[in-house]
């Protein structure tokens, strides 16, 4: 039995680009082939009865066993008499029925199990799954030939079996997708909202299965159409009806008087197949593509980059002297960044950047959502998205520009840049304890024993505020708090004693006094070890307490950066001061509220 587990789930954006994949799979020759033949097959069964000459069972005993171009019978005529390729369009519309009973009885009954079960969960779950073991365990064509005792000659009853045999990969493939998706917080949001459970399973839960589902169709009608043939060859068809199956079994009866009749039906069997099943791999490609951003293949690639670089504007003025080696730890240089377009042209997301960070200091990269700060820290350490393309640009860290040496970058992350991230739970690995974690960390950065790791590191911890270092060095991430998870990856990113640190909104997901010591930890650790941090943040506040200099970034492009007393006495761009303004205000409402 065919069991696809192919799991995509479609977010909003891939609802909106139902455009995009109808256009890819129009460009996609094989698919467009396959869905031809289908459709043709679809059509010529329910364009039989207008199309055939004559009743499938009509017979021409004169030319028995004619060959194919005998006159009036193009591809011949049967031991019975019978015209072939009028046996072939009429059964084309049984093969096409049987099919839509194997897919019906087997999507109806897996979906909607799959749905209840993953979606409520409970006992139901529990007995469906034990249900599915027992199905999945049983041979399917041993099974249908039994039942042959109960349905006798009606393949149509037989198909309608092996549906009830093939829901189960539709079960499994649509619960696991719901699992997924039920805890998802856009469900929780509906749910708040006040829809209903059938509300959400139809809007929400039911648009992420789709795609799965449709795809397992095409392979659940391939091995429809090839068990149909199965059966009625194994003689458990309507020996009067004129089903691909029933060809085949009564051509191959007479295989030694005309062996040319097997070709018809083995043919149009086989292509279906093959048509089913590779419109379902291009439809498969189609929609995983669909389902997350575009990663160009290398020679796209290089072509989108080029053609990017030639349309870049000449330098208009001087470009900025990189900052003294002496003062400045990290220099970005230029720096654009852009995601291949849908026409895989490049969309530039930031536009030139110029950065320096001087030693010890902590510098705010503040702006609006989107602004491309997180792009900045990301290119910084080498993390951007597979899918990102460099146009250009340089990051220098001590001098050495890693944009332009891969293996440098590598050796430097985790080693001379340390990363302190936005979501802490979701950056440690629920299944090793901290302490596991933590030493393998430091000891890929800097060779050492496990003892002499253990030391600094449980050193490092009390130094951040964990007073009992040993206990939760033994203790996985679920055991310990927001706050804590942050101060242990602040831990493990300096414990290499990198030169600059990279903090994305690194407080964001804590409370306001977890918040209020994370910033103290950081601004400590930057006095007493005089390491440099890049702190991306969205809060003002936050940079006005901690940070040296800021920069504040629109668009793609760093529009002001000062010292951060000057930038919040004067500041000289209008967005900065729309920036400050907003950010009063926001804090003048709080202020009311209390
Ligand atoms: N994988 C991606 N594919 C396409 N565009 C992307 C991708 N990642 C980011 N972008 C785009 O790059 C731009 C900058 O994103 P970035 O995450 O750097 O913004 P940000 O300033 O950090 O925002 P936020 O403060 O909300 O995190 C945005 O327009 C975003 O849509």
């Amino acid at each position: 039995m065919t069991d696809v587990a192919t799991t995509i789930p479609l977010t909003g954006d891939a609802r909106r680009s139902n455009k995009s994949v109808l256009r890819r799979l129009v460009a996609n020759p094989q698919a467009v082939i396959c869905l031809v033949w289908l459709l043709g097959v679809l059509l010529v069964g329910a364009l039989a009865p207008w199309l055939a000459t004559s009743d499938p069972n009509t017979t021409f005993l004169a030319e028995t066993n004619a060959g194919p171009g005998t006159p009036g019978h193009p591809l011949g005529v049967d031991s019975a008499g019978r015209d072939v390729l009028n046996r072939l369009i009429w059964g084309a519309r049984e093969s096409a029925m049987a099919v839509a009973v194997v897919t019906v009885v087997s999507v109806a009954l897996g979906v909607s199990t799959g749905l209840i079960a993953g979606f409520y969960r409970g006992r139901f779950e529990s007995i469906a799954g034990f249900i599915t073991d027992v199905v999945l365990s049983m041979p399917g064509i041993v099974l249908l030939i039994a039942l042959y005792a109960l349905t006798g000659p009606d393949v149509l009853a037989a198909m309608a079996v092996y549906g009830v045999l093939l829901a189960p990969s539709y079960y499994r493939l649509v619960r696991s997708i719901v699992l997924g998706v039920r805890n998802e917080l856009y469900v929780d949001a509906a749910r708040v909202v006040g829809l209903s459970d059938w509300r959400i399973v139809g809007r929400h839960v039911l648009w992420a299965v789709r795609a799965p589902v449709i795809i397992q169709s095409s392979f659940v009608m391939a091995s429809g159409i090839g068990i149909e043939a199965g059966v009625s060859f194994l003689g458990l068809g309507d020996p009067t009806s004129s089903s691909w199956g029933i060809m085949l079994q009564q051509s191959f009866n007479s295989i030694y008087n005309n062996p040319i009749l097997v070709l018809w039906p083995a043919l149009v069997v086989s292509i279906t197949i093959l048509a089913l099943i590779l419109f379902g791999n291009a439809l498969s490609d189609v929609l995983q593509a669909s389902a997350r951003s575009k990663v160009l293949p290398p020679r796209a690639r290089r072509r989108a980059l080029a053609a990017a670089r030639e349309a870049l504007p000449g330098p208009t003025t001087e470009p900025t002297p990189l900052g003294s080696s002496d003062d400045v730890i990290l220099s970005i240089r230029d720096l654009r960044i852009g995601y291949p377009a849908p026409d895989n042209s490049v969309n530039q997301v930031v536009h030139g950047v110029d950065l320096d960070v001087r030693r010890g200091e902590i510098h705010g990269l503040v702006g609006e959502s989107g602004s491309g700060k997180s792009q900045i820290a990301f290119s910084t350490l080498g993390i951007l998205p597979k899918e990102a393309l460099v146009v250009s640009g340089h990051v220098m860290l001590d001098g050495e520009d890693l944009l332009a040496d891969d293996t440098k970058l590598a050796e430097a992350r985790g080693t001379r840049i340390g990363y302190v991230p936005q979501e802490p739970m979701t950056n440690l690995d629920p299944s090793f304890t901290i302490g596991r974690q933590l030493v393998k960390g430091l000891r890929a950065a800097r060779p050492m024993s496990k003892a002499d790791a253990r030391k600094r590191l449980e050193e490092l911890l009390v130094s951040v505020g964990i007073t009992d270092p040993d206990r939760v060095m033994g203790l996985y991430p679920h055991e310990i708090s927001g706050g804590m998870a942050q101060r242990v990856l602040i831990c493990g990113a300096i414990a290499s004693q990198p030169d600059i640190i990279v903090a994305d909104e690194p407080t964001t997901a804590l409370d306001v006094t977890v918040q209020a010591e994370v910033l103290e930890i950081l601004r400590n650790l930057s006095l007493e070890r005089g390491m440099a941090m890049i702190l991306v943040t969205h809060n003002l506040g936050v940079v006005a307490d901690l940070c040296d200099t800021v920069s504040v970034m629109k668009d793609g492009l760093i529009v002001e950066s000062a010292d951060v007393e000057e930038l919040f006495s004067n500041p000289r761009e209008e967005y900065t001061q729309q920036l400050l303004a907003s950010s009063r205000s926001v804090e003048l409402m709080e202020d009311n509220d209390e």
